[in-house]
């Protein structure tokens, strides 16, 4: 039996071995993802210090264990067995990590790819109302489900790798029962137990019996099963109560937007309703409240946003202009009346820039295409320039160099990288290029000076986009034709902007 805990002591040892090294993986993965801002963190930390406190403990027994057992094996069998065991077990820690290295490195990458892909998750979530404003759902899905991908491709590579590993171990326990026989067989063939009857020989033979070992194999295997399909159960648990959530989401789709509209249009077929091919807003008696609390924010608002009748929405704080700007891209819906887009999503349509700038992961390119997956229309080097050219217009050309080009691909998060101002830069860069008819800006311009400001939205007018933007500066207004001030608990009021006239005069200089 000695021999056998001998064999259970090393086992354990090297089993913490190859832990330790899981640790150490784990502790450079967390601190790679410290440098990342990620919810993740908290996991790890979480998870590294159960495995750590397993690890200590291990550590901390292995020794007197294996102390113990060497010297109670010296005792009855002299050096042939600690010796023997000792041999075989080098062996087994050599063949071992041969197995385990590429094994480790997989354990890496697997690690940082689901890094990646939560972190992706957690982009998703926290922006999710600019990116439902992008109408980004199939780009996010297509980056994510990519990101997902490699992350299984990966697991499924080291599960190839743990199987021979598994084997190896499997074997070794296997083998190491026999050599507890082999050892136990030395001295009673060499007439150490001369002097024990038949039955004494038989019981201490039976303390080393392989079926009982082999059996409490078994059992505790299948006692670590029961782990494993705990572990099942909640996660289909879990993946239902998705599919439920989502199966509902689904059957509640707002009417007013059809399937066509919840992606961009790059034809130009708004595919339903002949419509008035200059409007793209039409509001009939729209009543406006906050879903969750039934405020009362905009009552009876009737409103046409044309071609050219760019309108501006002013207001207190918390007195619903943002919460206009959901009704019209179709996240809330009104309570009472109306409301008819006309129009697509897209370059042919109406662009959203919300309050919050959205960024996803990859190259300079990517960001100023978003969410097109493809440049559109031109391709290659034109577009590179018209691409170069409108960075520039937005005074963005110093992040050209700090990328290191367009298509550059760079790991960092740009939220962390740009300032406020530049973010609200770069999506005006973005907005440029996808050239709408109509673009709705959320307070787009909070973070520039007046003047900047200033360049970036005669730099709309000129593309001849249509704006319906939310502001406070009144040096905002001459860009409008129309004020929509809303005064909170309904009341709203639309003038006539005569500022606008003076404009064109402006641009001339
Ligand atoms: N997701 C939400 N769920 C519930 N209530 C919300 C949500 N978003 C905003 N509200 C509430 O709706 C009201 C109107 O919010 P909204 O964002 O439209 O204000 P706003 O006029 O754009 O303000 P600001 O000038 O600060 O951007 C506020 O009282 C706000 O607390």
């Amino acid at each position: 039996m000695m021999y056998v805990n001998w064999r259970k002591s090393l086992t354990e040892y090297l089993h913490s071995c190859y832990f330790q090294g899981q640790v150490y993986y784990s502790l450079l993965v967390l601190r790679e993802d410290i440098d990342n801002p990620d919810q993740r963190i908290s996991q790890d930390v979480e998870r590294f210090c159960r495995q750590l406190s397993s690890m200590v403990s291990k550590l901390v027994i292995s020794p007197f264990t294996l102390a113990y057992y060497t010297y109670q094996c010296f005792h009855s069998t002299g050096w042939l067995g600690p010796l023997s065991i000792f041999g075989y077990f080098v062996i087994g820690t050599m063949i071992n990590k041969v197995l385990m290295s590429p094994i480790v490195s997989k354990l890496v990458q697997q690690e940082k790819l689901e890094g990646d892909f939560r972190f992706k998750h957690m982009q998703i979530r926290v922006n999710a109302e600019p990116a439902a404003f992008y109408r980004a759902g199939r780009v996010e899905h297509m980056r994510t489900n990519r990101r997902l991908q490699s992350l299984l491709k990966t697991q499924r590579e080291l599960i190839g790798k743990e199987l021979w590993l598994y084997i190896g171990i499997n074997t070794f326990d296997y083998l190491g029962s026999i050599l507890s026989y082999v050892v136990i067989a030395i001295p009673i063939f060499s007439g150490v137990y001369g002097d024990l009857s038949p039955t004494e020989l038989s019981s201490l033979v039976s303390k080393n019996a392989f079926v009982s070992i082999y059996l409490i194999g078994c059992f505790s295997q299948l006692i670590d099963l029961s782990s494993t399909v705990t572990d099942i159960a909640g996660y289909t648990h879990r993946i239902g109560e998705l599919q439920e959530t989502l199966l509902s989401l689904g059957r509640k789709k707002n009417g007013n937007y059809s399937e066509a509209k919840t992606s961009w249009d790059l034809d130009g077929h708004s595919g339903e309703d002949p419509v008035p091919s200059d409007t793209a807003f039409l509001l009939e008696r729209v009543t406006l409240s906050v879903p969750s609390s039934d405020k009362l924010l905009i009552k009876d608002l009737s409103l046409r946003i044309s071609q050219g009748n760019s309108v501006m929405i002013v207001g207190n704080t918390g007195t619903g202009k943002t919460s206009l700007l959901r009704v019209l891209g179709g996240l809330w819906e009104s309570t009472r009346g109306s409301i008819r887009m006309m129009t697509c999503f897209g370059p042919r349509g109406v662009v959203f820039l919300p309050q919050r700038p959205f960024f996803t992961d990859g190259s300079l390119r990517e960001q100023v295409i978003y969410p097109l997956k493809e440049i559109y229309p031109l391709s290659g080097s034109a577009d590179d320039e018209r691409i170069v050219r409108f960075l520039e217009l937005a005074g963005l050309t110093d992040l050209l160099a700090r990328t290191g080009g367009l298509d550059e691909q760079v790991d960092w998060n740009w939220y962390d990288i740009l300032s406020p101002g530049e973010m609200q830069r770069l999506s005006f860069a973005r907005l440029f290029y996808l050239q709408p008819k109509y673009a709705v800006l959320d307070e787009a311009t909070s973070a520039l000076t007046e003047e900047v400001e200033h360049e970036l939205y005669r730099m709309c007018l000129q593309l001849g986009m249509t704006l319906i933007s939310v502001g406070h500066r009144p040096s905002l207004e001459k860009f409008h034709s129309w004020i929509l001030k809303l005064h909170g608990e309904g009341r709203w009021e639309l003038t006539r902007c005569e500022k606008m006239k003076r404009l064109p005069s402006e641009e001339g200089h």
